[in-house]
């Protein structure tokens, strides 16, 4: 029998260490509650992630059903017959978009291959900026549900944005207008699978990395995803909360803000407990700024008073995402090398403010 969310959250054991994450209500956000607001600045710098309850507030729930209804897809997704699953892999053809096997990509410095599959699928394409990529009819049929999930993920990082530039004593578009949802960008959603792995092998699923966007929301229903925290650097495990979802911030907000905003590590190990004889589903929806946009700091408020040799100048985005993508990629792996030439905010310690 299929267990119900309830279930599933329940399923996390008490036992294990969790990462102490805050949870910030949207309502209050949404509500301009300046305390709140406080909350969520302190969050994105001193960790870089936190949960983000989504009840009682017409975004939040709309997002919430949204993630139910693309949980339900994502396993549709992935019962479809290999074969059927590969003709969607355009990794050949040096895109990131589309359908990625297990064992694809390196998850460290000695090639140690991952152990998830992963479908990425374009904002671009889904809205009609790109022309579309070929997709399974699974996915074609349900071009408008991964609109509107787009749009429910576009509503809530607006309201994100605009109170960390306010935060930041920037003004409130400073970031909404590098995330345009109209303009070309890398925004994608992401279904990943992850089988249970054999008693003898378990070890990491998804390496240690920082996201290379904006930031991340992202949908958890069992445990294995884990935060390394930045005073003891122990690697902690996040508990999924219902109706809540995780956000991380990526390195764009680190490059944006010169270092004040915070773009945690972390991987996906094996889930805790009883948990780790589940196959592990999990849903994603990164933010990124626009292809043109420099990944650079920004001009004013709390940045502009921070003394950092932060570059001025900065990688497009489109050259920090290709660099970052294909570097993970086993067929460019060159060894320590190459996996550093891939880093991205991780690679230099953060500043502390
Ligand atoms: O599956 C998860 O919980 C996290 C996935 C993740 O960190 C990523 O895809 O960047
Ligand atoms: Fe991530």
């Amino acid at each position: 029998m299929i267990p119900s969310n309830e279930e599933l959250f329940a399923s996390f054991p008490a036992d294990v260490p969790t990462a102490p994450l805050v949870t910030i209500s949207l309502k209050k956000i949404v509500s301009d509650d300046v305390h709140e607001r406080e909350r969520l600045f302190e969050a994105s710098k001193s960790l870089g992630f936190f949960y983000l309850d989504l009840r009682e507030c017409t975004d939040g729930e709309s997002l919430l059903k949204g993630s139910d209804k693309m949980f339900d897809l994502n396993e549709k997704f992935y019962h479809l017959p290999i074969d059927e699953k590969r003709k969607y892999d355009f990794a050949a053809k040096g895109m990131y978009f589309g359908y990625k096997g297990i064992g694809a990509e390196v998850i460290d410095g000695k090639g140690t291959k991952d152990k998830n599959e992963i479908y990425n699928i374009s904002k671009d394409d889904i809205l009609s900026i790109s022309d579309p990529l070929p997709a399974p009819e699974l996915i074609n049929s349900n071009r408008p549900n991964l609109s509107s999930y787009i749009h429910a993920n576009n509503a809530v990082l607006t309201t994100l944005f605009t109170s960390l530039a306010t935060s930041l004593q920037l003004p409130d578009s400073t970031f909404t207008s590098l995330h345009r949802i109209g303009s070309p960008s890398g925004c994608h959603i992401r279904f990943i699978r992850t089988p249970p792995q054999p008693a003898n092998e378990r070890s990491l699923a998804l390496g240690e990395h920082t996201d290379f966007g904006s930031l991340t929301i992202l949908f958890n229903r069992i445990g294995g995803l884990q935060v390394r925290l930045p005073d003891t650097s122990s690697w902690v495990y996040v508990r999924p909360m219902p109706g809540c979802a995780i956000i991380n911030l990526g390195d764009a907000m680190v490059k944006f803000s010169a270092g004040i905003l915070r773009s945690n590590m972390h991987r996906v190990v094996a889930p805790p407990g009883a948990q780790e004889e589940m196959v592990r589903y999990s849903l994603v929806y990164f933010s990124r700024p626009e292809y043109d946009v420099k990944m650079k700091r920004v001009d004013g408020g709390l940045v502009g008073q921070v003394a950092t040799d932060a570059e001025t100048e900065g990688e497009s985005t489109r050259d920090w995402l290709k660099r970052r993508h294909q570097g993970r990629k086993v067929q460019f792996f060159k060894g320590a090398e190459s996996w550093e030439g891939a880093m991205g905010t991780e690679a230099k310690p953060q500043i502390a403010v």
